[in-house]
């Protein structure tokens, strides 16, 4: 197998990534039907996997678990998930020669081989779904021909497609039917009643390509998601300890900090997060977050650039045939970090402290989030894709750091993800190093110690029109005008 894009000319390339259509709601007039008394078998109850069946069948669809034999045997963490769920659980013999639809949501690196062996068991006509096109894209993968092959990809880690559903609401999907694979043309009813089921169809579903998901997936992982969220949380710590503040305050500044200021974000974008600062704050926030994209842009790009031309997964791929070596290894140094090994001091911090006490956290977030947006439209993935994959989903990883700091984000999302933060980690670290020599407890630990509270008027006017006017909060006012269920998560 070759990897696929890189074997398109670049007219279809850029159709491809140029693939982003946002649907509107009427389109989901239909529901689940298309998905009634169809029977849903799940191979892999993860992150995705359990959180996806829980969903589905919240919304009346028959969902069960085929887990390979060891997991069955063993009773292994999956099958736990799916038992004590109450779901049925069965091996691949069992389940899925009756399947109408195969969700495979093991992890990336397992599914060529977990394809090649459920593929020969699966019924004609059958559909196979994938939450992630890295296996038909970077690895092209070959389906039967009479089987349908789609995507509903949400843009969120597994865990908060579930706490959102729960609260009444859904999260950002990417939806996609595989060219090659759509026989009797029901691939899109079928992935639009899937989103349904998921809840993501109350947050927003653009009609998307497997290409232009896994283009723009690996891009927001690797930058401001999930690396720039671990880079930020290790430096910031590590400074404000550096400094003599309380090492436990630091950590739960940092801790509940990530989810208090981006909450800001998901209800009004940088604008408002940054409206939560004072006025000299919000200039001096401004004003770190500029010098950051310029120390980080290069980083981004390289990113982008080596997504785009298969060198990331071609690299990937490499730890994956060497055991996983650098995942673990890396792994296994996050875990030796001074801010996962500190827990969070018993300390009260106001939701407003958060904010003064975190303006250096306030620019990393507004840094991460506009140079991974201008690097994904630079490179031709849409901007309803790219607020996605950048802005909404910021929040959503935040929530997982608060649970049980980076621990739980990289537990919680996929594999590929967490490789690719600790890629930019590790390369991101030692980038800002010169930048952190100067910060001081003023903007991170303590807050402006403000004599005069005044500032400049043209500054103060000129950093709101700034803020206002960068193209990630146009899509973003117009897409959050889609999600009227949002829901506060306290
Ligand atoms: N994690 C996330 O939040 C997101 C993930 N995705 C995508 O969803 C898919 C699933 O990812 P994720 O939920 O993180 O996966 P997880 O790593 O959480 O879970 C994978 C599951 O698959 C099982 N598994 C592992 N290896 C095999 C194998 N060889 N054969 C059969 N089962 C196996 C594991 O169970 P056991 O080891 O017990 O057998 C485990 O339950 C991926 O394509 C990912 O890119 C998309 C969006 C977000
Ligand atoms: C959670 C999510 O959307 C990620 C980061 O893309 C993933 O876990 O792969
Ligand atoms: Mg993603
Ligand atoms: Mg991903």
């Amino acid at each position: 197998m070759a990897n696929y894009f890189n074997t398109l000319p670049l007219r279809e390339q850029l159709e491809q990534l140029g693939k982003c259509r946002f649907m509107d709601s009427s389109e989901f007039a239909d529901g689940v039907d298309a998905l009634k008394g169809k029977k849903m078998v799940v191979i892999g109850c993860g992150a995705q996997g359990l959180n996806q069946g829980l969903n589905l069948r919240d919304s009346g669809l028959d969902v069960s678990y085929a887990l390979r034999p060891e997991a069955i045997a063993q009773k292994r963490q999956s099958w736990k998930n799916a038992t004590e769920n109450g779901f049925v659980v069965g091996t691949y013999e069992d389940l899925i020669p009756t399947a109408d639809v195969v969700l495979n949501l093991t992890p990336d690196k397992q599914h060529t081989p977990v394809v090649k062996a459920v593929m020969p068991l699966m019924k004609e006509g059958a559909c196979l779904s994938y939450s992630h096109g890295f296996n038909i894209v970077e690895e092209g993968m070959q389906i039967r021909e009479d089987l349908t092959v789609i995507m509903v990809a949400p843009k969120c880690p597994g865990s908060e497609v579930r706490a959102e559903y729960v609260r009444g609401f859904g999260v950002p999907t990417l939806i996609a039917v595989h060219e090659d694979n759509d026989p009797k043309g029901e691939g899109l009813a079928l992935a639009k009643a899937y989103a349904v089921g998921t809840g993501g169809h109350k947050a927003g579903v653009l009609m998307s390509s497997f290409i232009a998901e896994v283009k723009s997936d690996l891009m927001g992982e690797q930058t401001i998601l999930c690396g720039m969220l671990q880079t930020g949380s290790i430096l910031c710590f590590d400074k404000m300890v550096e400094e003599g503040i309380d090492a436990g305050y630091a950590s739960k500044l940092i801790q509940y900090g990530w989810e208090t200021v981006t909450e800001a974000l998901k209800y009004g974008g940088v604008t408002n997060m940054l409206d939560r600062l004072s006025n000299p704050a919000k200039i001096k926030a401004f004003d770190l977050s500029e010098e950051l994209k310029v120390i980080m842009r290069p980083l981004y790009n390289k990113h982008q650039d080596d997504i785009i031309n298969g060198t990331f997964s071609r690299v990937m791929m490499e730890d994956w045939a060497n055991d996983d070596k650098n995942l673990l290894g890396w792994r296994a140094e996050t875990a030796e970090t001074n801010f996962e090994k500190t827990p969070a001091g018993d300390v009260e911090i106001s939701e407003q402290e958060f904010f003064d006490n975190g303006i250096l956290m306030v620019a990393m977030v507004k840094a991460g989030v506009e140079l991974a947006f201008e690097t994904m439209t630079a490179a031709g993935i849409i901007a309803e894709s790219a607020y996605y994959e950048s802005l909404h989903e910021t929040p959503l990883i935040a929530n997982t750091i608060a649970r049980k700091k980076l621990y739980e984000m990289n537990a919680t999302i996929s594999d590929t993800a967490e490789y690719g933060c600790y890629l930019y980690n590790h390369a991101c670290l030692p980038l800002l190093g010169d930048f952190m020599k100067d910060i001081k407890t003023d903007v991170i630990g303590k807050g402006l110690d403000l004599e005069d509270t005044g500032v400049d008027n043209a500054r103060l006017i000129e950093v709101n029109e700034a803020l206002r006017s960068h193209p990630v909060e146009a899509i973003g006012g117009i897409l959050r005008g889609h999600m009227a269920d949002m829901k506060k998560i306290v």
